[in-house]
């Protein structure tokens, strides 16, 4: 931890005043990391004896990457103060008549964050200007920081509130942090997709953002992976083509009815959040997996590509979305209850040994480690052996065959409201792996345990019916004409009691006897895919989830050691 003291003292001063804040009398410093101001007033009473704390000083911080703009003070910034404060606010104003304000991110709860703001006064109006100018001047130094975004609003996400939560919670904020931006509402179902593809001008923007649900993220991602692909003449068709990262970063205003994206990388869907995240120029690096049948191309996944259950409930849900999200409910015990199984091999590429487990408890955070592990040459060459070896050797691609009632890839940890943990809860969003987990075929009850291990703390993969594997790539080829319910199995049925809503099928064929692969919430037209985890391919304005101290959110500025006697905090 790097302790406020330590950067105030050895960063040079770029300015130091002394200015009113509240009515008291500051000083205010800034250095190329931190804005800091400490009350004058209060200490020199302290000092003169009335305290016996003498010595403490209350200094406030705040880091000069995490304010979003400082401009000259509103006249009507002082009406939101008490009748009280209104009064000295006048008294401050007519004898310190300049301000300026600057406007900063603070840290509430849940990972939120919101816009706060700090306003300095001084009788000099050439002196309120210089503070305004040198941190106008450290704020381009951050290169990063976007200022031309290309935005689309999908107007009928979620509850239809996405263009209104664009203009009433975000558009101010970009407004304030002096970002252009190009806004299309969009008309139609891939609309923003196909405007990405082929027309955007992208050359003209830092990133692309997109106001809705997973859904129209989805439609971004694959705009812009196409866009970066062709415009880079790479043939996507190509299995085995190693994609081109997007130059361009992608913004999540959350306002669907999935955010699970925005939740997996920021940590809370709230569009203010996002926001901020996109106004600092954040950038998480983001794997995506490329999905073929054959020689064609399907689709790309950032979260969940999932074979059985999770296939079958997705596909069960799509009949019933005159329901709305209630129909994932109904679907899920239907498909619980139906309790089908699938027949087939799967083969995969093990991740190296030194790229961690999916039960080893280390989950994805923040500038996490595990992420920023580069591939070596070792990593590279197994790689390329890859094609040679179908084998079962130990160090190569392993296959596995059988019968499984759900085959999942996370690529991240899946976490949602409903599922804390999630999926793979030590799945990692960059490290360029997916975590394959096969649930074979089991009684109804052990199934019912596993499911209900997603919402407790018990790990989920400690059943004798699951494995987990962290892998590069994987194949998968379904079992030909074969699909059984677990009634089935035993050569007396027994009565359970759980009759199967759908009764077994007799007839197969071959729609009837697959299950579908579930890609992030999309089905999937082939049951035979092959599976390839491009690392990095993206990235996010996002940094992850940070993990929360308890101090941090009292107090943001305990992200530096607190000095014995001296109180640091923000407003
Ligand atoms: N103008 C439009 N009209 C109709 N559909 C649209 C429009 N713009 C985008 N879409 C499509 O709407 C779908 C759902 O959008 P989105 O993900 O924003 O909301 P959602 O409520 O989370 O949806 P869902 O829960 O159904 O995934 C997306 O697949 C997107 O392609």
């Amino acid at each position: 931890m790097t302790r406020l003291s330590d950067i105030m003292e050895t960063q040079d001063r770029l300015l130091f005043s002394k200015l009113f804040h509240k009515h008291r009398q500051v000083e205010v410093t800034l250095n190329r990391s931190v804005l800091a101001w400490k009350e004058t007033e209060k200490s020199r009473k302290r000092s003169s004896g009335i305290s016996n704390r003498a010595e403490t000083a209350h200094i406030h911080a705040l880091q000069v990457c995490e304010i979003v703009a400082v401009h000259t003070k509103d006249d009507d910034q002082d009406n939101k103060e008490t009748r009280r404060s209104r009064a000295e606010a006048k008294q401050t104003s007519r004898l310190h008549p300049h301000a300026f304000t600057v406007s900063y991110i603070r840290r509430t709860r849940q990972h939120q964050w919101c816009c706060s703001e700090v306003i300095f006064h001084s009788a000099n109006q050439a002196l309120s200007e210089q503070w305004i100018k040198v941190i106008n001047e450290q704020l381009a130094l951050l290169t990063h920081r976007p200022k031309s975004l290309l935005v689309y609003i999908n107007p009928y996400g979620g509850k239809r509130r996405g263009k209104r939560i664009y203009e009433q919670k975000v558009a101010p904020l970009f407004g304030r942090a002096c970002i252009s931006t190009d806004v299309i509402v969009t008309e139609r179902a891939n609309h923003a997709r196909d405007h990405l593809k082929t027309e955007a001008n992208l050359d003209k923007y830092d990133g692309v953002v997109c106001v809705g649900g997973d859904g129209m993220f989805s439609e971004i991602l694959h705009g812009l992976i196409s866009r970066t692909q062709t415009d880079n003449g790479v043939d996507p068709n190509q299995p085995d083509a190693e994609l081109v990262p997007c130059s361009v970063h992608i913004g999540i205003i959350p306002a669907g009815s999935t955010d699970c994206i925005c939740f997996a990388t920021v940590g809370t869907n709230d569009p203010v959040t996002s926001a901020l995240h996109i106004i600092v120029g954040d950038s998480q690096p983001m794997d995506v997996c490329s999905v073929h049948h054959n020689d064609s191309f399907l689709r790309y996944s950032v979260s969940l590509l999932g074979y059985g259950f999770y296939g079958d409930v997705l596909k069960d849900s799509e009949r019933k979305r005159w329901m709305g999200p209630a129909r994932y409910d109904l679907s899920g015990v239907k498909t619980f209850l139906s309790h089908n199984y699938y027949e087939g091999s799967i083969s995969f590429l093990p991740a190296e040994n030194n790229m961690g487990d999916p039960r080893d408890k280390l989950q994805c955070r923040s500038g996490c480690s595990v992420c920023q592990h580069k591939p070596s040459s070792k990593d590279t060459q197994w790689e390329m052996s890859e094609e040679k070896e179908m084998s079962d050797k130990v160090g190569g691609w392993r296959t596995i065959r059988g019968k499984f009632i759900a085959i999942n890839a996370a690529s991240m940890s899946c976490a949602c409201p409903r599922s804390p943990k999630g999926l793979s809860p030590s799945a990692h969003l960059a490290d360029g792996t997916t975590d394959l987990i096969l649930v074979r075929k089991c009684s109804r009850l052990d199934f019912l345990t596993h499911l209900l291990r997603h919402t407790n703390k018990e790990d989920q993969f400690d059943h004798s019916f699951v494995e987990v594997h962290r892998v590069r790539r994987f194949n998968f080829q379904p079992q030909q004409n074969e699909m059984h319910s677990l009634e089935d199995l035993t050569e007396t049925p027994k009565k359970t009691g759980f009759r199967p809503i759908c009764s077994a099928q007799t007839n197969y064929n071959y729609q009837d006897s697959h299950s579908s692969w579930n890609c992030d919430g999309e089905i999937l037209p082939h049951a035979a895919i092959r599976v390839s985890v491009q690392p990095q391919l993206i990235r996010l304005f996002a940094r992850g989830i940070e993990e929360q101290q308890q101090s941090l959110l009292e107090d943001p500025c305990t992200l530096w050691a607190l000095e014995p006697n001296t109180h640091y905090s923000v407003d």
